[in-house]
């Protein structure tokens, strides 16, 4: 049996997590080999509830999980974390766009940065969910200046999940049958999901789907189903948040198929002459534990268009707290 690692998880009593620790704990990660200790985030208001997830949590007798501990303090809840999921942050209301919530979040994300530089594993990998996840996970990269900034991920799966569903429903096949989905830039309403590349059991996707279906219907709806959701919930997406992050963080672990990619934001190396540095979602395999950008696509200039846009908005984020940047 493989030795336990420490799965760090902020906002730990919020409701994505509600979703996220029991899949983490049952091995939907990491593996059915890998056992795993919980280090659990919270604010301090909010101790009573998680002791009340970490009672169920315990309920369920999982044989993968070794320990859970919980605390408010970050520099306990990282403490020699192998993983971090950066979840807790203050959730998009009704009419709200992510860009609201930039500054209110940004502090968080700093202090979380230089705990997790301090105390976590020199190989930690993090992924940032709450939003505005790229740009937080920015501000938490550039505040750990001890760790590889490309350690510091965050969430575009959810975005790739959800055009992977959408081009399966109109083409009449099953999600799994979709290979080479890519979603650019950032995880808001200007990310660019892109089926260019995309096969549907091995024929191209562009040529199974029409532009004006491309142009009006599915890129529109991926880049608000956010906000679809929230319409009809009342409250964000969570149990697909929850899945996607599990599915990020098993991938980036464990390895992308072959002949298949993933979509990451990472911090830019300058690959498809995005600005460098500003966490962009981009296609990646994954292998042994790290991710490379698929590189040599060809780029359309309807591609272009909307790569540049969502690069734009990128820029703007990080200009707007450049003064949060460590
Ligand atoms: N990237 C994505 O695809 C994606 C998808 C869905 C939701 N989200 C984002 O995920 C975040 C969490 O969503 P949710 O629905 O679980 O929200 P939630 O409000 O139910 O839970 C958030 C939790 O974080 C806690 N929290 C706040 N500040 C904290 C801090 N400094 N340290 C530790 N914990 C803290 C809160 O107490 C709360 O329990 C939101 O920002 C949401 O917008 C991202
Ligand atoms: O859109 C939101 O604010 C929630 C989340 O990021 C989502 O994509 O569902």
């Amino acid at each position: 049996m493989k030795q336990p690692v420490r799965v760090a998880v902020t906002g730990a009593a919020g409701q994505i997590s509600y979703a996220l620790l029991f899949r983490i704990a049952s091995g939907s990660m990491l593996g059915q080999d890998q056992p795993v200790i919980l280090q659990l985030l919270e604010i301090t208001p909010a101790m009573g509830a998680l002791q009340g997830v970490v009672m169920e949590l315990n309920d369920c007798a999982f044989p993968l999980l070794h320990d859970v501990v919980i605390s408010d303090d970050p520099e306990v809840a990282f403490k020699d974390a192998d993983y971090a999921l950066l979840v807790g942050a203050r959730p998009r209301g009704p009419g709200m766009e992510r860009k609201d919530l930039l500054e209110a979040n940004a502090a968080i994300f700093s202090t979380q940065g230089k705990a997790i530089n301090k105390v976590a594993s020199r190989d930690i990998k993090v992924l940032v969910v709450g939003n505005p996840a790229n740009t937080n996970a920015l501000i938490a990269a550039s505040n750990a200046p001890d760790l590889d900034a490309g350690q510091f991920t965050a969430m575009t799966r959810l975005d790739h999940n959800r055009a992977l569903s959408q081009l399966a429903e109109k083409t009449g096949s099953h999600t799994t049958q979709i290979k080479r989905m890519t979603i650019w830039g950032n995880h808001s309403n200007t990310q660019y999901p892109d089926i260019s590349n995309a096969t549907v059991d091995g024929k191209a996707a562009s040529e199974l789907v029409d532009q004006t279906w491309l142009e009006d219907n599915f890129i529109p709806t991926v880049q608000e189903r956010g906000a679809a959701i929230i319409k009809a919930r009342g409250a964000s997406s969570a149990a697909s948040a929850a899945a996607a992050a599990i599915d990020h963080m098993r991938t980036w672990a464990l390895g992308t198929e072959e002949g298949d990619w993933v979509s990451m934001a990472i911090p830019s190396d300058g690959s498809y002459g995005i600005e460098p540095g500003i966490m962009y979602s981009y296609p990646v395999t994954c292998n042994d534990g790290k991710y490379s950008i698929v590189e040599g696509l060809a780029i359309s200039e309807f591609s272009r268009a909307r790569m540049n846009t969502t690069e734009d908005e990128l820029r703007q984020e990080r200009a707007a707290i450049e003064h949060l940047l460590g």
